[in-house]
């Protein structure tokens, strides 16, 4: 650690005057011990939720100017977001003035370094005038380069996408690692997915010297080269004398890399945290980070903050009953002056649907018994992961009860449930041009937009359907003119793949191991693994389609015992496909209901169909599987991309082009295929 320099006006012992000082008098007495704790002793402040740490954040910066005779310059205060700092400006402005306010360092870590860099960059090389590469710069990058390897990425069947390279060279930089120690990482690791890493790591090197051509840095970036600036021209922060990190337990290794930085010239630093509400371990964050400022800097005071503000009692001891079984855990024990009011109810149920129709039950209950003070909106249901959503969805739409994701989609609209349930619709009814376009490309097999357009267009002049037409190219079938030689080599594995699927379909395999047989002969774990980010969600949804079938086979199978299903396509299992289909289809009718997709309006305008309707719509209602009356089952389970469009205009884009190609029957096929 670097050397402790007095601080100009060393402290007057005990605790200040309180009236010179109006900003100590509304904080408790571990709040105003961690604000007028003596600046140069390196402070941590353990803070539980709602125990006013901004409160003392700001108050502790108010008090190193008004009191330790600080300049507000030589004080940087990073927050984990931009809202966070400017929220803490605006009670800094009110605590200190605008003007003293405005000349604190304040900010994220990035924008704090990027400051530096506009200014001193040219120390290492950079020209002040760089660019910040925002998200999507950096996306049409890594899409160029992916791109340019396109033939490459094919032969190995590796379908990258740009979120899952950048995302890898995202951990790299908060953990400075450079390409050619990922690199040396991915040889030092033999396997699949290690070859995707050397992949990755070349990825990265390009990358980076694209960025460096266009003078630009993106947001790891700025932690990176502020950490180089700092390291070898530390004189730039020798007008720091105290730095403040809030969400301390948020930091990554650079970031707590940076503060050290900080914190050399003068020893000051005071870091916020919560070691119990860290939630970015996802995103690189090191909760280790509070044990190694132990270590790096002797003599560090903690204080705890354990009084709450927000909560009620009852909420207090249940959270603590969970935290405090970690054991690992650094002790802190939450009180507060609220009453305990209502008690915390756990309910233990004996499976996920009694669960789920208990929750929808008693938001009902609630609302009748608030006599009208709660509606829907003021109730949440929270998650431990996303497949989860299934079985709660169904329960709330079975008592109309209103519901959205936050920060999703619904089960049935995800891609990868919709990617496994074209292909069994595919398998099921080959006529079905919706799936085929969905999945004839997923996985990745170089059948592009415009070989697409050409099969539809093909299949329609020969008064077939394209599932068809590529059945015959695979067989030998002369290829139809408007078609390329190469698309017969690439069609081999998706025709390979239905087939194989209808065949075991025709055995009577159950729905579930279909879904396993699409998975195994697609690739599609690979494909969801090299192409999505979060692809451990995805494959829980995933997992949870599986179990779902296999629930809903056996209530079919209930249903329909003692019938016979003479002449259906897949007498065993096929009221189940229906079953999850028609599933699918009753989450898209209540969207619909407000917004009602095109493909859709016509086919309620024209019930009896446009050649799409369902070769086995009889064992639907032989199975009296749920179904929406008058509408086509299947053509809804892709509907929902409508809002996918709406939301990701590149894909709109893509969509575009093939629409100058191809009929408008077929655009509205496409347009309901089309999604990622
Ligand atoms: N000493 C105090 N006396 C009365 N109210 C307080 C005191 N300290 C904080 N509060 C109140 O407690 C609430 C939470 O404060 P604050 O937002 O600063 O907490 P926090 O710890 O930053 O919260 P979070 O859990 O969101 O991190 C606020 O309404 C604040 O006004």
């Amino acid at each position: 650690m670097g050397d402790h320099k007095p601080s100009s006006c060393s402290p007057p012992s005990g605790i200040p005057d309180k009236l010179k000082y109006p900003y100590l008098t509304s904080l408790n007495a571990a709040q105003l011990k961690a604000v007028t704790s003596p600046p140069e002793i390196p402070l941590q402040i353990l803070a539980g939720p709602g125990s006013g740490k901004t409160r003392v954040l700001t108050s502790r910066v108010a008090h190193l100017v008004q009191y330790h005779d600080y300049r507000p310059y030589e004080i940087v205060a990073v927050t984990f977001t931009n809202k966070a700092s400017s929220e803490m400006k605006k009670r800094l402005q009110v605590l200190l003035g605008a003007k003293q306010a405005d000349a604190l360092v304040l900010g994220t870590f990035h924008a704090t370094c990027a400051k530096y860099l506009r200014r001193y960059g040219q120390l290492i090389e950079l020209l002040n005038n760089f660019i910040i590469a925002d998200a999507e710069d950096c996306k049409k990058i890594m899409s160029t380069l992916l791109k340019s390897r396109k033939d490459s990425l094919e032969d190995s069947r590796m379908a990258l996408k740009e979120g899952v390279v950048l995302s890898e060279i995202s951990k790299a930089k908060a953990k400075e690692e450079s390409p050619d120690q990922m690199a040396m990482r991915a040889a030092q690791d033999p396997g699949t997915s290690t070859n995707t890493l050397a992949i990755i790591a070349e990825l990265y090197a390009e990358y980076e010297a694209t960025l460096r051509e266009a003078n630009s840095l993106d947001f790891d970036d700025l932690l990176v080269f502020g950490l180089r600036l700092f390291r070898s021209a530390p004189r730039v922060l020798e007008s720091c004398r105290h730095i403040l990190v809030d969400e301390f337990q948020d930091t990554n290794i650079t970031q707590y890399e940076l503060m050290k930085c900080f914190a050399k010239a003068h020893g000051g630093v005071s870091v916020v945290g919560d070691p119990d509400q860290s939630i970015y371990g996802w995103r690189s964050a090191e909760v280790e980070n509070l044990n190694k400022m132990t270590n790096d800097f002797p003599g560090v005071e903690a204080i705890y903050l354990e009084e709450n503000y927000r909560s009620t009692g009852s909420i207090l001891s249940a959270a603590h009953a969970i935290v405090s079984q970690d054991r690992a855990r650094i002790q802190k024990n939450l009180f507060t002056s609220h009453p305990r009011s209502t008690p915390v109810t756990l309910k233990v149920f004996s499976t996920p649907v009694i669960e789920a129709s208990f929750i929808a039950w008693e938001i009902k209950r609630l609302i009748a018994y608030s006599g009208g003070t709660l509606n829907y909106g003021d109730f949440a249901i929270l998650l431990r992961y996303n497949a989860l959503s299934r079985v709660i969805e169904s329960a709330l739409q079975k008592d109309s009860i209103p519901n959205r994701i936050v920060g999703g989609h619904k089960f049935f609209e995800r891609m990868e449930v919709k990617d496994l349930l074209a292909y069994l619709q595919l398998a099921d009814n080959p006529g079905f041009t919706p799936a085929f376009v969905r999945v004839v490309n997923t996985p990745k097999r170089s059948i592009g937009d415009k070989s697409i357009s050409d099969l539809l267009n093909t299949a329609k002049s020969m008064k077939i359907s394209p599932m068809e037409l590529s059945e015959r190219i695979i067989d030998g079938e002369p290829l139809p003119a408007g078609l390329k030689a190469g698309i017969k080599k690439n069609l081999g594995s998706f025709v390979g793949a239905v087939r194989k699927l209808r065949r075991a379909a025709e055995k009577g395999s159950s729905v579930g191991d279909l879904i396993r047989l699409i998975i195994e002969k697609t690739g599609y774990e690979e494909y969801l693994r090299a192409s999505q980010q979060d692809f451990d969600s995805r494959w829980e949804n995933v997992q949870e389609l599986i179990s779902y079938s296999v629930i809903v086979s056996e209530e079919q199978a209930r249903l329909s015992a003692g019938e016979t299903s003479e002449g259906s396509f897949m007498p065993a299992n096929s009221a189940a496909v229906e079953a999850i289909i028609n599933r699918a289809q009753v989450e898209e009718k209540i969207k619909s209901e407000t917004r009602l997709h095109p493909l859709f309006r016509r086919q309620s305008s024209n019930a009896s169909g446009s050649g799409r309707s369902r070769s086995r719509s009889t064992s639907v209602s032989k199975g009296k599987a749920k179904t929406v009356s008058g509408d086509d089952g299947v053509i809804e389970v892709l509907s929902s991309d409508e809002e996918d469009m709406d939301s990701k205009p590149t894909v709109t884009n893509g969509i575009g082009k093939v629409k100058e190609m191809v009929t408008s029957e077929m655009v509205d096929d496409l347009t309901n295929a089309a999604e990622k």
